[in-house]
């Protein structure tokens, strides 16, 4: 079996020199990766290792830890250059429209609208340009990639683009506004990928035909089953950016029989790779299908189509020189929505700005980005902090809550719901800030408006900044307040690394207690039910074809016959040979298709539609079958045959 492997999202992979305009840099067309030639993908060093090296002290802060994810490179966002860096910083809001990169797209779009539109309105633009302001209609594109798609060859990953379904805000007064969130932050925790399992090799007609044999019989061999498609989760990936530019995954198609008794070779699996903690959806639909935790935990999502028989499987005492094969059964194919909800320990949260990220980077070895303006993080960051040699928990910094998160506000709605898996929360607040108390009140009332069930998960909670004057000025206050709410806050300084320590460890005791209170019920012990999606269409498969319904349009004089095993038959059946036909007329006759419609008073010359087939029923049946219905001319639609 092989595994199509997709690239990860790595620090090695992010610390790469990268082209500006990386759908332009990397090749535009489809590749076929596998693991050994993929270039981007992680070599074993990258894969995620709890490091509980040897050491001496039984509690250590910030040295056995590793950053899993790193922010891409500043260009990827529309954040002023460094020239601007200086009115940015006096910003309190980051307004992604109005940075120089925006500016100028704008002028852009101007300057070509008054050069008027060509025929297909296409503006002239360079699209690839303004990739992280897109807001695609995702039906469009889904049409633009399946039409792309038809030459392509099936067994291959192949490389499109997904923007991330850029969603429009919806504001109070009705006015939308389209949300600011560049392609890369949108599709860090979310993709839609489209999968499709392999259809079934065709069986062939073939006879013996050797010397001094005669009537060497039947020897068509059969098609081979068609590729399934796994989904893994890869503990080597941490985000679902790899699936920005690869969408689509089908699996290998069987191959067809041969003479001489061959049968067809089995088309080659796809394994799609997420990151642990990926929920798996049908596009469109609320009901998650999977949810993948642990790094290794394999489902097989859709399995490949039956091959089809080949004529020597037809022979019988009645008939023993079939011409008869059958077309190898479709393969299943769908949209799925992938949502990553990160599989972290602990999540530290506060207002922008508040030291969320120094103080991740002084209790792990993690080194994200801090500066001295909000929203400095603008994808979650996870580092590992270390005990002792078995005692270790994963922390992830999120990007700054603002007050309206819960609807969309800020960075913060996108990433909330990574705390949905952290057993325990850390609160950082800015104790230099002029209302500390109101800074927490206003994070603690955005989490339980995002969401009751992380608002009612333990947290400390850290008053950062005590090396500041102001900060001591208002921790008194500040504590007894929270002391009268039954809340014991911990003052710090991050960049000092003082009182850290304390945090962290009542941070872990909180997940122990936690850990212990909930067993984890779900993730291994269900193993046996992650194949639950390919079992329904296995069990779909197996349908009768005696189960049917017939409606009636009087006004075209149309008889439509619906049964998922009549149209499964319908499919397989290949009306290349003679013996076909005869065969799926004593099918209908059998079933009990005529005579349901002979009931319900079918007539001369009505139109009969079973599956994807088109017939014109007859009141006298012809020799040639025993049942009344011919295809009509119309009707004859020949498979491919590769
Ligand atoms: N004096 C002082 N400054 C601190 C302390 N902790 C953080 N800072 C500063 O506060 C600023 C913001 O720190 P970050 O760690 O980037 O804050 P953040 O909460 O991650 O910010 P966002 O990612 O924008 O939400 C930086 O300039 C830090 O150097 C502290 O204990 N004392
Ligand atoms: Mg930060």
């Amino acid at each position: 079996m092989a595994s199509i492997s997709i690239s990860c999202f790595c620090p090695y992979a992010q610390s790469r020199p990268r082209a500006r305009n990386p759908r332009r840099a990397s090749s535009p067309k489809k590749h076929h990766r596998s693991r050994d030639q993929d270039p981007r993908n992680p070599s074993p060093t990258t894969e995620l290792k709890l490091r509980t090296g040897a050491k001496e002290l039984p509690f250590s802060l910030g040295v056995e830890a590793t950053t899993y994810t790193r922010l891409p490179p500043r260009e990827d966002f529309s954040l002023p250059s460094i020239d601007d860096s200086a009115s940015f910083q006096f910003s309190s809001e980051v307004k992604l429209s109005e940075s120089s990169l925006a500016m100028e797209i704008s002028r852009e779009i101007e300057d070509s609208s008054t050069e008027g539109e060509d025929e297909d309105g296409d503006l002239g633009l360079n699209y690839g340009k303004f990739e992280i302001f897109e807001v695609g209609d995702e039906e469009d594109y889904e049409d633009e990639q399946e039409e792309e798609e038809e030459d392509e060859e099936e067994g291959e990953v192949v490389e499109g683009f997904y923007d991330g379904g850029g969603e429009a805000m919806e504001l109070e007064e009705g006015t939308v506004k389209e949300k600011g969130v560049p392609a890369v932050m949108r599709c860090f925790d979310r993709a839609k990928i489209f999968v499709k399992a392999g259809n079934g090799g065709n069986g062939v007609v073939a006879f013996r035909r050797e010397k001094y044999v005669p009537l060497g019989g039947p020897s068509g061999g059969d098609g081979g089953r068609g590729g399934n498609v796994f989904i893994e989760a890869d503990g080597s990936m941490n985000s679902l950016l790899p699936f920005r530019n690869s969408v689509h995954f089908r699996a290998g198609r069987g191959s067809h029989g041969q003479g001489k008794m061959q049968a067809g070779a089995k088309g080659e699996d796809v394994v799609v790779k997420v990151a642990p903690g990926t929920v798996i959806r049908e596009a469109g639909t609320e009901e998650v299908l999977l949810e993948l935790l642990h790094p290794g935990q394999r489902a097989l999502l859709l399995p490949g189509g039956r091959g089809g028989r080949g004529n020597a499987s037809f022979k019988s005492g009645t008939n023993k020189v079939p011409r008869i094969a059958e077309n190898g059964e479709e393969g299943p194919e769908m949209w799925l929505e992938l949502e990553l909800k990160l599989v972290a320990d602990v999540g530290i949260v506060g207002a922008p700005n508040a030291g969320k990220s120094t103080l991740l980077s002084v209790i792990s070895a993690a080194q994200p980005a801090i500066a001295n303006y909000p929203f400095t993080t603008l994808l979650p960051n996870l580092g590992v902090v270390s005990f002792d040699y078995d005692s270790t928990m994963v922390v992830a910094d999120l990007p700054g809550l603002l007050e309206g998160a819960h609807r969309g506000f800020g960075l913060g709605h996108e990433f909330l719901r990574h705390t949905e898996r952290c057993s325990a929360l850390v609160h950082v607040v800015d104790g230099s800030s002029q209302q500390p108390e109101f800074e927490f009140d206003a994070v603690r009332l955005e989490l339980e408006l995002f969401s009751p069930e992380i608002a009612e998960k333990p947290f400390v909670v850290a008053f950062n900044k005590m090396d500041l004057p102001e900060a001591r000025e208002n921790w008194l206050s500040f504590k007894e307040s929270l002391q009268a709410r039954g809340i014991e806050p911990f003052c710090i300084s991050a960049v000092k690394q003082e009182g850290t320590r304390e945090v962290i460890s009542t941070a872990y005791k909180l997940l122990q207690e936690r850990k212990a209170a909930v067993e984890e019920l779900d993730g291994w012990g269900n193993q046996l039910d992650l194949n639950h999606v390919a079992n329904t269409v296995r069990k779909q498969r197996t349908a009768s074809i005696n189960e049917f319904e017939i409606s009636h349009d009087s006004s075209t004089n149309t008889w439509h016959v619906m049964g998922s095993g009549l149209q499964r038959f319908v499919q397989m059946t290949n009306w290349r040979y003679v013996d076909s036909e005869r065969r799926f007329q004593h099918v209908l006759e059998a079933c009990g298709v005529n005579k349901s419609l002979t009931k319900l008073g079918v007539e001369e010359g009505d139109t009969v539609i079973v599956g994807e087939m088109e017939m014109v029923w007859h009141d006298s049946a012809d020799g040639s079958g025993s049942s009344n219905m011919r295809r009509s001319a119309e009707s004859i639609k020949w498979p491919e045959w590769k």
